[in-house]
């Protein structure tokens, strides 16, 4: 069911609706294409997630954050040249400032790659996280979350091709065998109102679709016209869902990658929220699907953005994205590489 209420100012999608017969297929279909070109947001309902497991996962984030400093610091990411683990509030940059939040990071959990002089960059992405030995039913929750997600994550890209009437499997070759999983723990302390609130500050998210799973403290904002920004407000038992970057590119603008951000809560409070990002596989070129005329018609290309250009290889794409926020991290593991890029 799609609708605007006060309550939320977002298309709401019911999931459950796909294992319906052809009408309510064909109904998902138009409410998945409209409300990702049109705002790029919405809310997903029946998305076929345990409510115990969304209800572990946040037990634990809770559990990391609280311990203590020391046991985060011993996963912190500057150690990382696969950029997973912990970082500090005002460790990560967006838009050239310190957001205040801390945040601990997973990815799929694979070997790191053998490096040799020709391997590219990105291909230091790949490698194993890191598990606090404080806190052991992390590694375990966070892995079946992880393979949850990327199950319903894969059939609802599945969905959107079918929704824009190419192929269904269109965009497996694409996430390929090793998708790009990328889970995020992150804790927005509160914050006098006298300062800066920026939480996060305004960015797009780089993979294909971008889950949320919100705590009850509101504080994310969409910007659905310039300088129009509209509260995701928390929906129990619902993720928000938004459009990557890739999918952008993928269907030539069609589909919209939307700017959103996350506004400090008050002093008194804290927000916490679990993020899901499926990219693509490291070594993947996403081309431009060719969309049936109706819909090509509709296809503004991809939004350029001066302070963020987009690149068509998911690697570089993808790790262009991390060294802008995690300066230190690009210090210690990539400095060879700025400096030649640098130079070029
Ligand atoms: O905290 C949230 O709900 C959103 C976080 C976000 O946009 C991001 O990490 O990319
Ligand atoms: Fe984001």
């Amino acid at each position: 069911m799609m609708s605007k209420s006060n309550a939320v100012a977002l298309p709401v999608i019911d999931f459950a609706l796909l294992q319906g017969d052809e009408a309510e297929r064909q109904q998902i279909h138009t409410q998945l294409s409209k409300a990702a070109r049109e705002v790029g947001f919405f809310y997903l309902t029946n998305h076929g997630i345990d409510s115990q497991l969304l209800a572990v996962v946040q037990q634990v984030s809770r559990a990391f954050f609280a311990l203590p400093q020391a046991e985060k610091l011993s996963v912190q990411m500057a150690q990382s040249p696969h950029f997973r683990g912990y970082n500090l509030e005002g460790s990560e940059i967006t838009r050239s400032q310190p957001d205040y939040r801390e945040q601990f990071d997973i990815g799929a959990e694979r070997p790191a790659l053998p490096l040799t002089a020709g391997t590219p960059a990105w291909a230091r992405l790949q490698g194993p996280n890191q598990w606090p030995q404080a806190l052991p039913e992390l590694q375990q929750v966070l892995t079946e979350w992880q393979q949850a997600m990327t199950a319903m994550a894969l059939e609802l890209l599945r969905a959107f091709a079918d929704a824009l009437h190419l192929p269904h499997n269109a965009f497996d070759n694409l996430y390929g065998a090793l998708p790009n999983e990328h889970v995020k723990l992150i804790r927005y302390p509160g914050r006098p109102d006298n300062g800066s609130r920026q939480g996060v500050g305004a960015h797009k998210d780089s993979g294909f679709l971008t889950f949320l799973l919100q705590d009850d403290q509101p504080g994310l904002q969409v910007e659905v016209a310039p300088d129009r920004w509209v509260d995701a407000t928390p929906l129990p038992g619902a993720f928000v869902v938004n459009i990557g970057e890739l999918l952008e590119l993928a269907t030539n603008g069609y589909l919209r990658a939307t700017v959103h951000r996350v506004v400090s809560p008050p002093a008194d409070r804290q927000r916490l929220s679990v993020a899901f990002f499926l990219g693509a596989e490291l070594g993947a070129v996403v081309p431009v699907y060719q969309l049936p005329d109706s819909l090509a018609r509709l296809a503004q290309g991809p939004a350029s953005d001066p302070l963020n250009p987009l690149l068509r290889d998911v690697g570089w794409n993808y790790l262009k994205g991390r060294l802008r926020s995690h300066p230190d991290v690009a210090q210690r593991f990539y400095a060879d590489y700025l400096r030649d890029t640098a130079s070029v």
